[in-house]
């Protein structure tokens, strides 16, 4: 990128301005998530479980499973490369091999698998948020590996320990009903998680770490506004998690925070769509990336139609398809965040700068 007194002195880049405005998108589509649930989720216990389930049903087709489907297409495009048979090959060996394994492993071992599940999705998440950070927050202080890492397990954490903090009963729930597709027995061996000691050691050292990151990125800051972005981010989302109910808040998380900004991460790499973005038409953007990302959210039906036919107790409740859903999603997040991890090197978003 330009150093600031040359940015000032040229006009804007087409792709400047393309980063610009998906960096805006994706800021506000942060904030109205945060607004949105937290205006709607302190009406509390009044919401229907049935309707905070809403969400997360949504991003079967919304935003959620879309952000994924486009995984063949990141890792060519952020080399510059065609989009061979090649790679395609790779990417679908990858999901079949990885996600195979970790499917086999949910009828196996359900416990281990729904606690890998909280422990993958802790890590992608803060991944994608160590990405918005660097490249859409422009933060100047995460220049160390090992900062990267700290603010990883913050923003990661945040959706996965504050309800558990906050919504033990909920939460357990949750879990009971994942573990509880492949066997009703296994969820006892989670019991431990929801313990008020183990919630307060966690509510007390997460809360410490959030802190001290806090503190570290404004020691090293060179300028106010991105950490005041950053510090207003991890407190609203503190909020959010702590105040929505987890399933409403899980739900409107994964698909206006965390899929927003790795869609806007995927036009950012694909020149048609920076084109557009530069012109001003979102319209023509958003519209590649559905078509991108079109054939392969139809693809992954398949995974949950054979898991459906394949775990031992069919769901019939809303709650038990959800997590029929979930563990789908667990098992195609693990071959996704292989892809991300891929595209994060190639973008050199760990090594220090
Ligand atoms: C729904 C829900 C939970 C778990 C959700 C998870 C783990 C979702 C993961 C989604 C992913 C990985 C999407 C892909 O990017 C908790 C925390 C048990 C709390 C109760 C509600
Ligand atoms: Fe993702």
């Amino acid at each position: 990128m330009l150093p600031d007194a040359a940015n000032r002195a040229t006009p804007e880049t087409g792709a400047a301005t393309a980063r610009r405005r998906a960096a805006y998108a994706s800021h506000a589509a942060g904030l109205f998530t945060i607004i949105f649930g937290l205006t709607i989720g302190v009406t509390g216990d009044s919401i229907p479980l049935a309707y905070q389930y809403a969400p997360l049903a949504a991003s079967v087709v919304v935003l959620g499973l879309p952000h994924g489907a486009v995984d063949h297409l990141v890792l060519p495009r952020s080399r510059g490369r065609p989009v061979t048979s090649r790679a395609l090959a790779a990417v679908g060996g990858c999901y079949l091999a990885i996600g195979g394994a970790y499917a086999a492993l949910w009828f196996v071992a359900p416990a281990v698998s729904f606690a890998l599940f909280i422990l993958l999705t802790l890590v992608h998440w803060g991944q994608g948020d160590v990405y918005a950070l660097c490249e859409l927050t422009d933060v100047s202080y995460l220049e160390t590996p090992a900062h990267k890492g700290l603010a990883l397990v913050v923003r990661g954490g945040l959706p996965m320990l504050v309800p558990l903090v906050a919504f033990p009963d909920q939460y357990a729930f949750v879990a009971g009903t994942l573990v509880g597709l492949f066997d009703p027995g296994a969820a006892a061996a989670l019991e431990g998680a929801f313990r008020p000691t183990v919630r307060y050691a966690v509510a007390v050292g997460f809360g410490a770490l959030i802190a001290a990151t806090l503190a570290l990125g404004y020691r090293r800051t060179d300028a106010l506004e991105p950490w005041l972005i950053d510090a207003g981010e991890t407190l609203g989302l503190t909020a959010f998690f702590a105040a929505v109910p987890p399933i409403l808040a899980i739900g409107l998380y994964f698909t206006g925070w965390h899929s927003v900004r790795h869609i806007v991460r995927t036009l950012l790499i694909d020149d048609a769509a920076v084109a557009a973005l530069a012109d001003g038409d979102a319209r023509g953007a958003i519209g590649r990336f559905a078509r991108d990302a079109a054939p392969l959210t139809a693809g992954s039906l398949v995974v949950f139609a054979a898991l459906a036919v394949a775990v031992p107790r069919t769901p019939a409740t809303v709650p038990d398809a959800a997590a029929l859903y979930l563990v789908g999603v667990a098992v195609l997040t693990l071959p996704h965040v292989v892809v991300v991890s891929l595209l994060d090197l190639e973008q050199g978003l760990w090594t220090a700068r």
